[in-house]
C-alpha cells in the first residue's frame, strides 16, 4: 500500500482511513529520524539471528533475557498506540516504519530496498538469513511470497496510484537456499482496476520462485471516475 497516491484515506467501511495520515513534517527531518531509528533495527535483527544460534549457557540465556526486558521497557516508555501505519508529508516524501517488507523500524522485515528501473521493471535484492529459514537451510515458502507481494505491489503503484494484492499465486520451481535473493516485478498487462504483475524470486543459480498477481486499484481510491 502507498501514501503516495493522493488518496489520503480509505473510503468509509476500508478499514484504512486511519492509516494514511498526513504529517507536518519535513523531509530532512523525516530522514533524519530513519538515520537514528533503522541503526537500532538493524542491531534487533542481529538480536534475532544471535537468539537462533546462540550456543552460549542457560545463565547466560537467563540473564541476557532479563536484559532485553530492560531494554524492551525502555523503549516503551514513550511510544505510539497502535501500528506505525502508512504517512507523507507536503513534499510527496512517504514513509512506512512498520512494513513487514520495508519498514526502516521493523527488524522483522529483511528490509527490503526496492528499486523501480528506467524501464518500469521493479527490482530489490537482500540476503535472507537463518531468521527465514522454513525446510532446512532453506527459505521459507511464506516469506518468499511477502517479498514478491510486496515488490509486485510497488510495480502494480507505478505513477503513484494505490493498489492492493487481489489475488497471488506462487509456483515454487524449487528451494530458495537461504543467503542472497534478487525479486524482479513488472506489469503484464491492465484491464480496467485489476493491474497483472509477473514476478520471479531468484538465488544467485537462477529462478526459484514464478508469481504471477492481480492487483486491484480499489473503488474508494478511484479519483477521476
Ligand atoms: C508504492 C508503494 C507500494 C506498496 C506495495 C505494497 C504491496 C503489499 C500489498 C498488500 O499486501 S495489500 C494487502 C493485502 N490485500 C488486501 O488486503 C486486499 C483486500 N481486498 C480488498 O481490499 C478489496 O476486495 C479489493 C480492493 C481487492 C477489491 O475491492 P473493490 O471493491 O475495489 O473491487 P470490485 O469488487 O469492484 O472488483 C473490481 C474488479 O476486480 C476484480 N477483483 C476483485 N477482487 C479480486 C481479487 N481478490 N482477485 C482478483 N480479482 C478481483 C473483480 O472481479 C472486478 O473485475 P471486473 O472489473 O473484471 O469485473
Amino acid at each position: 500500500m502507498s501514501a503516495t497516491g493522493g488518496v489520503a484515506g480509505g473510503g468509509a467501511g476500508t478499514g484504512y482511513a486511519s492509516i494514511f495520515v498526513q504529517e507536518d513534517v519535513s523531509t530532512a527531518e523525516v530522514d533524519r529520524l530513519e538515520a537514528v531509528h533503522a541503526p537500532l533495527a538493524d542491531s534487533v535483527r542481529d538480536l534475532v539471528a544471535a537468539t537462533i544460534q546462540t550456543c552460549v549457557d542457560e545463565d547466560e540465556v537467563r540473564e541476557v533475557r532479563a536484559e532485553v526486558d530492560a531494554l524492551v521497557a525502555r523503549l516503551r516508555a514513550r511510544r505510539i498506540d497502535g501500528p506505525a501505519g502508512v504517512r507523507y508529508n507536503a513534499e510527496g516524501r512517504s514513509w512506512s516504519w512498520g512494513n513487514a517488507v520495508v519498514g526502516e523500524r521493523n527488524a522483522v522485515a529483511p528490509p527490503l530496498d526496492v528499486v523501480r528501473d528506467p524501464d518500469d521493471l521493479v527490482h530489490a535484492e537482500t540476503v535472507l538469513g537463518v531468521q527465514y529459514e522454513g525446510p532446512p537451510g532453506m527459505v521459507h515458502g511464506g516469506v518468499g511470497a511477502l517479498l514478491l507481494d510486496h515488490v509486485m505491489g510497488v510495480a502494480a503503484s507505478a505513477r503513484k496510484r494505490v493498489t492492493f494484492t487481489g489475488t497471488l499465486t506462487m509456483r515454487y520451481v524449487r528451494a530458495t537456499p537461504l543467503g542472497p535473493v534478487r525479486i524482479e516485478a513488472r506489469v503484464d498487462r491492465e484491464e480496467g482496476r485489476k493491474v497483472f504483475v509477473v514476478a520471479t524470486l531468484a538465488d544467485p543459480d537462477g529462478v526459484t520462485v514464478e508469481a504471477h498477481g492481480v492487483f486491484i486499484v480499489p473503488s474508494w481510491a478511484v479519483t477521476d471516475a
